[in-house]
């Protein structure tokens, strides 16, 4: 029987070495086009802070966790940790026997040392899509459910710089405790289109965007790049975006989005920014 489980690895890259990649290579090393799959759990394995970034969308069957060679581990979660958030319809994630319910936008926390993790979609016609983050753990802290109503909320932006949005601080240090990672969902205002603009960096993290909810002929320019050397990706819906800690991450949409956006590294402090003033940009 084929694997469920498929996998991509992705390097890390040099910006000395990026700055001079054409759109190809640029979408190849940072752009993750297919998130869900019917039927499979396609993941990407990237060297960018050992992220494990990708989606479980199971249709008439229900789908376990397996841990591929990538790994080098039994079980998947043995020496890490790992969000699930539904972006699809109603499904259902099994944690050792223990079922969760997750509604649209809800997400599961689960942490290291969780053996057997199966995804079901509730109504196979309106399959579940779980967009899954996972990075290295060193302690096992407590599996969790977050509905999105239990999230930190950040108002930000204004309607006249069209970045009028709310960050919502699903996996943040002040909702629950894990090892590394921190994630949440930027939801807009109507009309506001621009996130994360003023830019920053933050080379002690990096990032993992996942865009969702842009109509099908709709496209999210990303912003890329150290500042002094920007470059844009082209997005279309539920793709996502690897950021390394020395590049900006920052978008506008041709059409109203939402994403997701998820860090690891050094330290959890979501205000330890170093924000890049316009002027610096290029
Ligand atoms: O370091 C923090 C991340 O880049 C995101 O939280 C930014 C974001 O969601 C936004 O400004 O809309
Ligand atoms: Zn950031």
């Amino acid at each position: 029987m084929p694997d469920h489980v498929i996998v991509e690895t992705r390097q890390a890259s040099h910006p000395d070495a990026v700055k001079r990649f054409d759109t190809g290579e640029l979408r190849r090393h940072f752009l993750i086009e297919r998130v869900f799959a019917p039927g499979l759990i396609a993941l990407t394995y990237t060297h960018v802070d050992r992220f494990v970034v990708g989606g479980a969308m199971p249709t008439d069957a229900p789908l376990a966790l397996t841990a591929p060679r990538e790994i080098g581990q039994k079980t998947f979660l043995a020496r890490r940790e790992m969000s699930a958030t539904n972006v699809g319809g109603p499904g259902r994630v099994t944690v050792d026997g223990t079922v969760h319910t997750l509604g649209r936008l809800d997400t599961l926390y689960v942490g290291m040392g969780a053996d057997e993790v199966v995804f079901e979609s509730l109504d196979p016609a309106d399959p579940a899509k779980f967009y899954l983050l996972s990075c290295p753990a060193h302690a096992s802290h407590r599996t969790a459910l977050v509905p999105l109503e239990r999230a930190r909320k950040v108002p930000l932006g204004a309607e006249a710089s069209a970045n009028k949005r709310v960050i919502n601080q699903v996996i943040h240090p002040d909702v629950l405790p894990t090892c590394q990672l921190v994630a949440g969902i930027t939801l807009f205002s109507p009309g506001s289109v621009w996130n994360t603009m003023p830019s920053h960096t933050h080379d002690r993290r990096s990032e993992i965007y996942l865009y969702f909810d842009l109509p099908e002929d709709g496209r999210v320019f990303h912003m890329m790049g150290e500042p002094h050397e920007t470059r844009h990706l082209v997005v279309a819906n539920e793709q996502a975006i690897i950021s390394p800690g020395w590049s900006i991450h920052s978008g506008v949409g041709t059409a109203s989005y939402g994403f997701m956006w998820a860090m690891a590294g050094d330290n959890q402090d979501f205000t330890d920014m170093d924000m890049v003033p316009m002027s610096a940009l290029r």
